[in-house]
């Protein structure tokens, strides 16, 4: 299964490889200075971490800087992962409810698990929450960047969502809530069902089971070669393939699934801010709520 990764991993190394000696530029779209910081991602460097005000974005950068050594992904190297994306589903606040009512939350490719430090600051129990990555480094990197190595509950497991063997099988059948944030669409149509039958197999076997996330979507659904290596292709969807992918899930799996997408009227770029020219002209924010019936 270590292909696997391999295929995943393959895009941004056409603009910048971290391995690559003769490659130490990072991309154009890197955007290495933070120079405003949201709100509510202040307020939780500042009362969840304890940070001073002034520390925040240094502390913020220099550990953005050591993940992007690891792998330059445009979440990282543009900051998306500040967005703390979970707060803005319309499902958030049933999710906080629901981990408040002791219920189990898995944030899927967590990456540095932001989205699990938001829920654990608004005041879920860290108890019952489990982050997933390929890469335990990024998740080591998430106890330096909120600083509570200490004081966090949440299990972290590495594990490739493919591998059979995944040490993630340990959670078959016992999560209630996943968190799939910009993670389906680094996969091309087959791993996307691969990987959703995975989240169908990790969920309680009972109605109300729930998958949220965001993830770039497009206009028109399709296979988008990856630059670098045009052999290998990651499906975006809009919400007709979106529906009719986890039909297929649900009929492969024997379940049912009520499924609400949602594409932003705005392209991409200009919500992210900066010029990135590997996104597609119709490439657009896409968030999903999946609820099992
Ligand atoms: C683009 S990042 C998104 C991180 C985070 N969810 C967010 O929204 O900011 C995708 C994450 O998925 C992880 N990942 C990629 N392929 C994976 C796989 N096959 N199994 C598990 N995690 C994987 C990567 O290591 C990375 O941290």
């Amino acid at each position: 299964m270590a292909s696997k990764t391999v295929i995943m991993e393959a895009s941004s190394k056409d603009v910048w490889d971290p391995a690559n000696t003769n490659s130490k530029q990072p991309p154009e779209w890197f955007i290495g200075e933070l120079k405003e910081l949201d709100g509510t991602a202040r307020a939780v460097f500042e009362k969840y971490s304890g940070l001073s005000p002034d520390a925040v974005i240094p502390h913020i950068v220099e550990v953005r800087n050591r993940a992007f050594d690891i792998f330059p992904y445009p979440c990282i190297g543009l900051f998306r992962f500040l967005d703390l994306a979970i707060r803005k589903s319309p499902n958030y606040p049933e999710v906080l409810q629901r981990l408040k009512d002791g219920q189990s939350y898995l944030d899927i490719g967590c990456c540095f698990g932001q989205d699990i430090r938001k829920l654990v600051a608004d005041g879920a129990p860290s108890e019952n929450t489990y982050g997933s990555d390929l890469r335990m480094d990024f998740m080591e990197l998430g106890y330096d960047l909120f600083l509570d190595r200490e004081t966090l509950k949440t299990k972290f497991i590495a594990g490739d969502i493919f591998d059979p063997d995944s040490p993630i099988k340990q959670l078959d059948g016992k999560i209630d809530i996943i968190n799939a944030s910009s993670f389906l669409h680094l996969f091309s149509w087959d791993q996307q069902v691969k990987a959703s039958k995975v989240l169908v197999s990790l969920l309680k076997p009972q109605a109300g089971g729930l998958i949220i996330g965001r993830q770039m979507g497009d206009v028109e659904a399709k296979e988008c070669p990856v630059r670098s290596r045009p052999e290998i292709t990651r499906f975006r969807h809009n919400g007709e393939s979106f529906k009719r992918m986890w039909k297929l899930v649900g009929d492969e799996t024997g379940t049912d699934w009520q499924v609400d997408v949602r594409l932003t009227d705005t392209d991409l770029t200009r919500l992210i801010g900066t010029p990135v020219d590997w996104l597609p002209a119709g490439a657009r924010a896409m968030s999903f709520t999946i609820r099992r019936l």
